[in-house]
C-alpha cells in the first residue's frame, strides 16, 4: 500500500505585497503503516499540507500523491479519513445519528456501534451534537473521521480541548487503529504525546521539512543531556564549562546547561569545589530537539 508523497510542493495564498508562502517545496513522504507526528510552530505550514492531502486544495507548484493517486480524486477521497481542527457537526443530531449519516457515505464503513466504544462516545450515543462538552465534540470529530474505515487518517491537532483522561483514551484508540494498518498523520503540539506514540516524527518550519525521523533519531541530533543546578556563577562562567552547548541562567541563580559529555561537565564542577545544590541531569526530550531546531 502507497502511503503519502508531496514532491517540491509550494502553496502561496494571495497576491503581490499579500502574498503568503504557506509550503516552500516540501518535501515529504509518509508512509504506508505508520504513525507520524507532524510537528511545527504556529504558521509552519502543516494545516495547509494536510488540505492538500484531503484533496481541498491544488498546490502552487509542485505534486501531491495519496495512496498513489491525485487526492482530489473521487476514487481516493472516501479512502481518506479527517480530523479537522474545527469541524462543523450537524448540531440536531445525535452522536449515533450523526456517525451513522457520516458511515452511509461509504461503501464499507465500520459499525457504529464500534466506532463509538472505540471513541468512549457509548455513554453520550443518544445526546445532541449541540448538547456535547468541548471534549466530547472532538470525540465525535474523530468517530465521524474513523467511521467510514478509511485506510488513511489525517488529524489536524486530535487532543487540543480534551482533558488528561480523553487524551490517553484517544491515545489508546489511535493505538487500536494503528494496529489494523492504517497510515496515521496528526499534527501536534504536545511533544511528550507524539515522543511516546508515533513511530516517526516530522518538524516543518516556515513551509518546509526541517527534520524527519524516529523520536529517538530527533532527539540524539540535539544531542546528550540537560545539566541544571543552583550555583552562584554566572553566565560567562556556565558558557566555559567544558562541552557546553547552550547556557541560560534564571535571576535565582538556577543553571540550564545542554551538553553531549554531562560527565567532564559535572567533573569540572567538582574539581572547582565551587559549590553548586539542586542537582538534575537529564536526557533531551523531543521538546529540546524541537525547541533548538526550530529557533
Ligand atoms: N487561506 C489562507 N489564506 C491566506 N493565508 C493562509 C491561508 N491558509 C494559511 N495561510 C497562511 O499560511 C501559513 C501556514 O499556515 P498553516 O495554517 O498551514 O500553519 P500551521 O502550521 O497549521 O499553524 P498552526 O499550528 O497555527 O495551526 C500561515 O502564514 C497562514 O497565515
Amino acid at each position: 500500500m502507497n502511503g503519502i508523497e508531496l514532491q517540491e510542493v509550494s502553496k502561496t495564498f494571495g497576491a503581490g505585497s499579500k502574498r503568503v508562502t504557506a509550503l516552500d517545496g516540501l518535501n515529504l513522504h509518509i508512509r504506508a503503516g505508520e504513525l507520524t507526528a507532524l510537528l511545527g510552530p504556529n504558521g509552519a505550514g502543516k494545516t495547509t499540507a494536510i488540505s492538500l492531502m484531503l484533496g481541498l486544495a491544488a498546490p502552487t507548484r509542485g505534486q501531491v500523491r495519496v495512496l498513489g493517486a491525485d487526492p482530489r480524486q473521487d476514487t481516493v477521497r472516501p479512502r481518506i479519513g479527517s480530523m479537522p481542527q474545527e469541524s462543523a457537526i450537524p448540531q440536531a443530531l445525535t452522536v449515533r445519528e450523526a456517525a451513522a449519516l457520516f458511515a452511509s457515505f461509504y461503501p464499507a464503513p465500520l459499525a457504529v456501534d464500534e466506532v463509538l466504544k472505540l471513541t468512549d462516545l457509548q455513554g453520550a450515543a443518544n445526546r445532541r451534537a449541540g448538547a456535547l462538552s468541548g471534549g466530547q465534540k472532538r470525540r465525535l470529530a474523530f468517530a465521524l473521521a474513523v467511521v467510514g474505515n478509511p485506510e488513511i487518517l489525517l488529524i489536524d491537532e486530535p487532543t487540543t480541548g480534551m482533558d488528561a483522561g480523553s487524551r490517553l483514551a484517544f491515545w489508546d484508540a489511535m493505538q487500536v487503529l494503528r494496529a489494523s494498518g492504517r497510515t496515521i498523520l496528526l499534527t501536534t503540539h504536545y511533544l511528550e504525546e507524539a515522543q511516546r506514540s508515533a513511530d516517526r516524527v516530522v518538524v516543518m518550519n516556515a513551509g518546509q521539512v526541517l527534520a524527519d525521523g524516529t523520536p529517538e533519531q530527533l532527539r540524539a541530533q540535539v544531542g546528550g543531556a540537560r545539566v541544571q543546578f543552583k550555583s552562584d556563577l554566572v553566565l560567562a562562567e556556565l558558557q566555559r564549562l567544558p562541552g557546553v552547548e547552550q547556557a541560560e541562567v534564571d535571576a535565582h541563580g538556577r543553571a540550564d546547561l545542554r551538553t553531549r559529555t554531562p560527565e567532564s561537565l559535572l567533573g569540572e564542577l567538582y574539581r572547582r569545589q565551587s559549590p553548586f545544590t539542586e542537582l538534575e541531569v537529564s536526557r533531551a526530550s523531543l521538546e529540546d530537539a524541537f525547541l533548538t531546531l526550530t529557533s
